[in-house]
């Protein structure tokens, strides 16, 4: 397949040797160390995909633009979620696929499900506060996690105590505490804990590299091509 990356940092650099290794051929690689690389150059004659993972004030604009350009694009670019609803529209107006999430790996999508399902029989039973806490390196720009607030999402989905969300330790029962924590470079760790004064239960999601989520995003980028909407993990995974 031929592949456009847009992002050349630590995701795209994982990217390349991973889409290399499965035979694809990168075609092209927007990012600012190569200005004369330009995303508008690129038509569908040229790239299959384009797979995103830049930053969260470039991802929105690169996003319309590679959609416009027709090409089909897996964006993985967390803390941009506030503009969906507008590139949601214009992958509807365009006609071409855009594949979304804030973690490609296997891995946290099984946890995803894991933690959802412990959110309704936690709050059937009872008893228990819960708290959501993400460990990332210290050179992550946004906070809480993508990861985070997609956990974040899936309790108050099933636990209705939790009303709303915030950002630290809180003391508010109809608050979700969301603690973002940042030390060297830890490349991804998602704990959701239930504690009542009896005990404690804890789902823990670590990444131990960035190839879990470049190959999750690799499998998105050979689904996607040929297909018309909006589309997401579970689509791809059958969760
Ligand atoms: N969904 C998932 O599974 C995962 C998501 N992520 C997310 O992906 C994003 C990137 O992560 P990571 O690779 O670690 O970050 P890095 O900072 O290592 O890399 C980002 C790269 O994008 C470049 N860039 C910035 N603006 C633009 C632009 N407008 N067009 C093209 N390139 C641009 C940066 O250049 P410069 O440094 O010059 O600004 C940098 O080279 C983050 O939002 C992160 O949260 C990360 C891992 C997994
Ligand atoms: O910035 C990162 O590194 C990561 N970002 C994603 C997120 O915000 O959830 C996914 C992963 O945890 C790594």
């Amino acid at each position: 397949m031929k592949i456009l990356l847009i992002g050349y940092g630590k995701m795209g650099k994982a990217l390349e040797a991973q889409a290399q290794a499965r035979g694809h051929q990168i075609v092209g690689i927007v990012d600012p160390s190569r200005p004369e690389v330009r995303l508008t150059d690129f038509t569908p004659a040229q790239a299959d995909v384009a797979i995103e993972f830049t930053h969260p004030d470039a991802a929105f604009q690169n996003v319309v633009t590679t959609l416009r350009q027709g090409i089909p694009v897996v964006c993985g670019s967390t803390g941009w979620l506030h503009h969906f609803d507008e590139a949601r529209a214009v992958a509807q107006e365009t006609g071409v696929g855009l594949f979304y999430a804030s973690n490609y790996s296997v891995g946290v999508n099984l946890f995803f499900h894991f933690n959802e399902y412990l959110a309704a029989k936690m709050h059937q039973f009872g008893g228990y506060n819960v708290q959501v806490r993400e460990i990332h390196h210290v050179h992550k720009v946004d906070q809480p996690s993508g990861t985070a607030l997609t956990t974040a999402q899936g309790i108050m989905r099933h636990f209705p105590t939790k009303t709303t969300w915030r950002n630290e330790p809180t003391t508010d029962a109809h608050e979700l505490a969301v603690v973002s924590e940042r030390e060297g470079e830890v490349v991804g760790t998602h704990v959701v804990t239930y504690s009542s004064t009896l005990d404690t239960i804890e789902l823990r999601h670590e990444a131990h590299s960035r190839d879990a989520f470049a190959q999750g995003a690799l499998l998105a980028a050979e689904w996607l091509p040929g297909k018309a909407g909006i589309f997401g993990m579970n689509d791809l995974l059958g969760l």
